[in-house]
């Protein structure tokens, strides 16, 4: 019998348990921990992803804060309102939704937001912790992602996880994560030869190409654990429908567990966005705390 890891109903965990974290940080410090979120453009798929992440921050008690900026916008603007938000002690989280318009550098606004406060993990600082195992921020897809697994295995360790693609935002976290776990890691792309046999060793794939139903029956090895991370929107008969890079139904019968698209990584992402808006404002504190005493001195 074929698991369907339902990644929503650990997402409604996690946000609880997030919220329960966030009713003691008020009562503790009265501070309520606040999440920026900046849109630039707009793009009709992130509308869904900021409305999910709006309600989520009011379920786990968070302040959310959203700034949406015209396509048009300059770097020089745009420069200038995450130095405000990095001034701002309300806020402890910020996330630019990536990617900009072209005419705006990703590497540039990831390296402009404070490393404290960048609730992506995408921050170098942040990516370096990542990789010798002392981050506090990790990228949220990965992190949701890893507490999937956790629950599937009762241990990591010796299991072949294939990562497929090498995105900074996906597949090198994962594969960071999943070393760090003990598991021995693959990771492939777009100039891998024999990418289907390799994928067929995986114990744990996880699929981050951005290609629908990329990967098929034919690519898992019998009783694998799946990960799918791909959204693609495909149309369908007018509607828009949301399909990952795995072929859901064809890979079903085959395999351990699976997650769904929808209601699998997505939701952990956004929970995990939650957590570490939670963990920013935590380590702020401890932080300014940790200042004061040394002035003290
Ligand atoms: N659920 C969630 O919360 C999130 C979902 N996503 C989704 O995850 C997917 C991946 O996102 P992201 O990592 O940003 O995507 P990118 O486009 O940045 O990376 C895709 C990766 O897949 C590889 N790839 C592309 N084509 C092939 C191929 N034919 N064979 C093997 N490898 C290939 C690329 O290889 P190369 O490096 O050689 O070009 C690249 O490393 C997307 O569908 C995205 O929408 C993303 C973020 C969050
Ligand atoms: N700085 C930055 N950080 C990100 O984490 C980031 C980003 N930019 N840019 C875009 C991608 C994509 N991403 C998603 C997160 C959740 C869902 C999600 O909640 N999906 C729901 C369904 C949504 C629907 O119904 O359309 C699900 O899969 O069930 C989708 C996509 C985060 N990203
Ligand atoms: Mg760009």
């Amino acid at each position: 019998m074929t698991i369907n890891i339902d990644g929503k109903a650990l997402a409604d965990e996690i946000v609880q348990s997030v919220a329960d974290k966030v009713t003691l940080f008020k009562q503790k410090h009265a501070i309520t921990p606040g999440l920026a979120v900046v849109l630039v453009g707009d793009d009709p798929a992130s509308g869904v992803y900021v409305r999910n992440k709006i309600k989520r921050s009011e379920q786990a008690g968070l302040r959310s804060i959203e700034h949406r900026l015209s396509a048009e916008v300059s770097q020089a603007e745009l420069d200038a309102l995450i130095d405000a938000l990095n001034q701002d002690s309300s806020v402890h989280g910020i996330l630019v939704q990536l990617p900009l318009p072209s005419h705006l550098s990703d590497k540039k606004v990831i390296e402009s937001i404070s490393p404290a406060k960048d609730v992506d993990g995408f921050h170098p600082t942040n990516v370096g912790r990542l990789v010798t195992g002392e981050a506090d921020l990790i990228p949220c897809t990965p992190l949701g992602c890893m507490m999937m697994l956790e629950r599937q295995f009762v241990d990591l360790s010796g299991k072949h996880a294939v990562v497929i693609g090498r995105s900074n935002i996906v597949g090198k976290p994962m594969a960071s994560l999943l070393l760090q776990a003990n598991c021995t890691v693959t990771v492939v792309h777009s100039r891998t030869q024999n990418i289907e046999a390799l994928c067929r060793e995986a114990d744990i794939l996880v699929a981050a190409v951005g290609k629908p139903l990329f990967v098929k029956e034919s690519w898992v090895k019998p009783g694998a654990v799946v990960i799918d991370v791909g959204i693609n929107a495909i149309d369908k008969e007018v509607k828009r429908k949301l399909v990952g890079d795995v072929d859901y139904d064809a890979v079903f019968p085959h395999v351990s567990a699976i997650t769904p698209v929808p209601g699998g990584v997505g939701p952990m992402t956004i929970a995990c966005l939650m957590q570490n808006t939670l963990t920013a404002a935590e380590c702020q504190l401890a932080n300014a705390a940790a200042e004061q005493s040394l002035t003290k001195i």
